[in-house]
């Protein structure tokens, strides 16, 4: 067997072609040992790396995001390996991931419905440790309705459209309108209940109508910051 044939196709084999474009879901991209060292090098992390917002931790690695471009610090070597390996598979076109945010959710913990800004290159991955979770996918409010059109509320409930179970030791890789057009979010709960909403389930370890307990979740939220500044510029002033 040709062993080099499976190659081009480790992003597009494993798609999930139930939502729009573009989503790439891979179960058990990483293996249980694996996703211990990383939870390991999470809560080994000096204690200043946490902010604490509402309904979530966070640490942020590579350096801060910013219109007039990043101010770049390598990134450990733990978060690194995993940026170069996810990199190969192409999701950046060729570029290598430079920044990691860390999400850390308690059960009943969650982030309200957002888009990811115009700061990092269109595409994000990420790495699920822990707990699964129901990343929930939500159409744009749209702007108010002109004479003579019906008025639609528009409200989250009627915005929601999809979600998406992100299993632990999942790679998820959210690119085009599932980045850029919509919004998502997960739902501070308790559980997660497997709806035919769930666009991935055929590829995810469980079935419809499954209570999902939360336990404590751990995401590595993987990108590419594409204007980053150079640091000499910056010693120079
Ligand atoms: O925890 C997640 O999977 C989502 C996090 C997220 O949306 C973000 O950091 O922008
Ligand atoms: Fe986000």
């Amino acid at each position: 067997m040709d062993t080099q044939s499976c190659r081009p196709c480790e992003l597009q084999c494993h798609s999930v072609h139930q939502a729009p474009a573009t989503v790439f879901y891979i179960p058990n991209f990483i293996t249980a040992s694996e996703e211990n060292y990383l939870l390991q090098q999470v809560y080994n992390s000096p204690k200043p790396k946490w902010t604490q917002l509402s309904g979530r931790r966070l640490q942020n690695w590579g350096g801060l995001p910013h219109s007039k471009g990043m101010l770049a610090e390598k990134l450990p070597v733990w978060l690194d390996n995993y940026a170069k390996k996810i990199s190969s598979l192409g999701p950046f076109e060729g570029k290598v991931a430079n920044h990691v945010l860390v999400n850390e959710y308690n059960p009943g913990e969650g982030i309200m419905p957002h888009e990811d800004g115009p700061l990092y290159f269109p595409t994000v991955t990420t790495i699920t440790l822990g707990s699964q979770a129901l990343l929930d996918f939500y159409h744009p409010i749209e702007r108010e309705a002109e004479e003579g059109e019906v008025y639609f509320p528009q409200t989250e409930e009627n915005r929601y459209f999809l979600s998406l179970l992100l299993e632990p030791r999942s790679l998820l890789v959210l690119q085009d309108d599932m980045y850029m057009k919509y919004l998502h979010g997960i739902r501070p709960v308790m559980e997660d209940i497997v709806t035919e909403k769930v666009a991935n389930l055929k590829l995810c370890n469980t079935k419809l109508g499954a209570v999902l307990r939360r336990t404590t979740r751990i995401s590595l939220t993987i990108r590419y910051v594409p204007k980053v500044l150079k640091t000499t510029i910056l010693l120079g002033r």
